[in-house]
């Protein structure tokens, strides 16, 4: 430093005062505007798009999304916080679009929306901090929020169009999540969750991608009021690159999430205060009446299961991973049985935890996220999991202490299913892309709360079928309302309510898949042993992952097997790591008799749950058909 005449050190050869002269020109200087892409999109002419034209173009696109009978356009778009003023060259700013209403004119179409589009997390947590009751930062870093009174998807109010499109093509009737309506009834849902939307001071619109096969990619949009939804949707959907936001275009499909405003029940075909609607010739989706951030991504999932097939891809409610030799594993099985937990695997790469594509090309993730049950999470058990819980991840409905915000997993005073939803980046070891070869194990998983499952067989492709059409597991409590106890469950191809074509459609898709590319099907039980729930207990996680070690390694391919009766499944002697005494799961029953009693219990229910389907035909190969029918309990 060097020193004046007197001998004083000189300050200004290191500054310690700022350059501004005013308050607020001093704060201007801590934001630095983001850069903007560097190939500029065409014009139809061929000439590169202004930042104007470009913001235009983006403003009319969801302008027309928030389009209804009482506001043709309008909304600006302001990527900021609505309740600053904006001011300079620092905060993208689009031009104020007044058009003059010409369809009707009521106070609300004299009335701007502001739209906050594609915020970062870090604005995301600012908004829901200042602005959403019960958002607070833990002490890693996550964004907690609450979901308000649903925190579990509501299943019995969701409701699909019905017409010239969908009534021949989708699965109806008995067993079949879609239950109908008319498309008027969707439009009256679909303005009274625009006009919620048009009437806040702010909306939040999310344009994103799903499927990470370049070729089969889906573009959506999602609309919503809470800073909770969009950070949600940035975390599930994949995000896409500023210069892929610039080129977005018109999206392939919009969620107009109005959760906090309740349906209308005087509306024909609602039964209650929640809505869950699908138009899949509009392209569009309308929540009303809840809040739960699920019903989104398992809502997108359900319109991938429709385009999906359309396209010869099959689609799967599946956890995926791949070794380091390139072998791929799918984890099918309904919610609380294992995928998130098991396809998040320290030794292999995630792929993704929930919904995935096979195509002739091999698998994709149809997400860019992760969403992980909460409850006990344990460091030690879930390590990956547990460190994904930092910032940028949003955890619903935990508990934790009001100092210093460190989160009681154990806790189940909001509810039993706490959530975690992050970036699939935030696993260590994820595969970006998040695409792989064609599967070589098919796992199904089955959390049996009658505990007469073995933890694992080997099944032959049509075992494989059988169970995979079946989908049998106890839901666990918690992620479908008003279910407090594990019960059994049957639900076709381990995610019906999701499916929106006949099971059988999606059985003769895996099952040419599998033969094609040799997959081997595995039934891996992650509940109960040695009793049924309340009597036994749930099978260590620790074994359940030595299993799923002895898949991948091949070594479980080469053990020594001998037959189960009634079911028929093949179960190894043996597995490194797990005690052979749980294998077969008469050994770990007490009462013989019991075990007997409750398999055949278990037994009935699968040929009654089977009855509906013995009347289909599964794919071209009537041999197959036959094969899978008489691939279930003999008794
Ligand atoms: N043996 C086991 N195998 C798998 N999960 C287990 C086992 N025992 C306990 N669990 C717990 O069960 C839950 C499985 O849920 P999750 O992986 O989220 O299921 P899904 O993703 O299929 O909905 C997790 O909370 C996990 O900690
Ligand atoms: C989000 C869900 O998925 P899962 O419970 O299978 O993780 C759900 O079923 O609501
Ligand atoms: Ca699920
Ligand atoms: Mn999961």
């Amino acid at each position: 430093m060097s020193k004046s005449p007197n001998g004083i050190c000189d300050e200004t050869a290191h500054p310690t005062t700022v350059k501004a002269t005013t308050i607020d020109e001093l704060h201007s200087l801590q934001k630095k505007k983001t850069s903007q892409p560097n190939t500029p999109p065409l014009g139809s002419d061929g000439t590169p798009f202004t930042q104007d034209e470009r913001s235009k173009q983006q403003l009319q696109s969801i302008s027309a999304s928030l389009a209804s009978l009482t506001r043709e356009t309008g909304p600006k778009v302001v990527k900021g916080d609505p309740a600053k003023r904006y001011e300079g060259s620092r905060v993208a700013h689009a031009q104020h679009h007044v058009a003059t209403p010409t369809i009707s004119v009521s106070d609300s179409s004299l009335k701007f929306t502001h739209v906050l589009y594609n915020l970062s997390p870090a604005e995301l947590y600012e908004q829901a901090i200042k602005y959403e009751k019960g958002s607070f930062i833990t002490s890693t870093g996550a964004l907690a929020t609450l979901s308000g009174a649903k925190t579990g998807r509501s299943p019995r109010d969701k409701r699909v169009v019905k017409d010239t499109l969908t009534e021949n093509e989708l699965w109806w009737g008995k067993g079949s999540p879609n239950i109908e309506m008319d498309e008027h009834s969707f439009m009256v849902n679909r303005e009274r969750a625009v006009d919620y939307l048009n009437s806040l001071d702010k909306v939040f619109v999310n344009d994103q991608f799903l499927n990470w096969d370049p070729e089969n990619k889906i573009k959506v949009r999602i609309v919503s009021a809470r800073a909770y939804h969009s950070l949600f949707m940035h975390n599930m959907c994949i995000r896409p690159s500023a210069d892929e936001l610039e080129n977005f275009g018109t999206p392939d499909f919009t969620i107009y999430n109005a959760g906090q405003f309740p349906c209308n029940r005087y509306t024909h075909y609602m039964t209650s205060s929640t809505s869950i609607d699908l138009n899949l010739a509009r392209k569009e989706m309308v929540i009303l009446g809840t809040q739960y951030a699920g019903e989104m991504k398992k809502g997108l999932f359900s319109v991938m299961h429709y385009l999906m097939p359309l396209r010869q891809i099959l689609s799967l409610h599946s956890g995926c991973n791949v070794g380091k030799e390139g072998d791929v594993a799918l984890f099918f099985g309904l919610s609380g049985t294992g995928k998130t937990t098991l396809s998040t695997d320290h030794n292999r790469y995630l792929i993704g935890d929930d919904e995935h594509c096979w195509s002739e090309s091999g698998v994709s993730n149809i997400e860019g996220g992760c969403y992980a049950k909460c409850i006990d999470l344990s460091q030690e058990k879930e390590p990956d999991i547990w460190n994904a819980i930092k910032f940028g991840t949003v955890l619903e409905n935990v508990v934790f202490d009001e100092h210093f915000r460190v989160v009681d997993y154990a806790d189940k005073s909001v509810t039993e299913n706490t959530r975690a939803s992050y970036p699939i980046e935030y696993i260590p070891n994820a595969k970006i892309p998040c695409v792989g070869p064609h599967p070589k194990n098919v796992i199904l998983l089955a959390c049996d709360a009658f505990g007469v499952l073995p933890p694992i067989s080997k099944l032959n492709l049509p075992q494989t079928m059988y169970h995979f059409i079946s989908g049998y597991t106890a839901l666990v409590a918690g992620t479908e309302e008003g279910i407090k106890e594990p019960q059994a469950t049957f639900s076709a191809c381990f995610g019906a309510a999701f499916l929106m074509l006949h099971p059988t459609r999606y059985a003769a898709m895996l099952a040419e898949k599998m033969q094609q590319h040799g997959a081997t099907g595995w039934l891996v039980n992650t509940g109960w042993s040695g009793g049924s729930y309340g009597s036994g207990s749930r099978i260590k996680l620790a074994y359940t992952r030595k299993i799923i070690d002895a898949i991948h390694s091949g070594s479980l391919l080469a053990a020594e097997y001998k037959k189960t009766e009634i079911f028929g499944f093949e179960i190894p002697t043996e597995v490194e790591g797990v005690p052979s005494e749980i294998l077969d799961p008469v050994n770990a029953w007490a009462d013989k008799d019991a075990y007997q009693g409750t398999l055949l219990k278990l037994a009935g229910l699968f040929k009654n749950n089977f009855e509906t389907f013995t009347d289909y035909k599964i794919g071209t190969n009537d041999e197959l058909t036959q094969e899978i029918l008489a691939a279930g309990p003999i008794f």
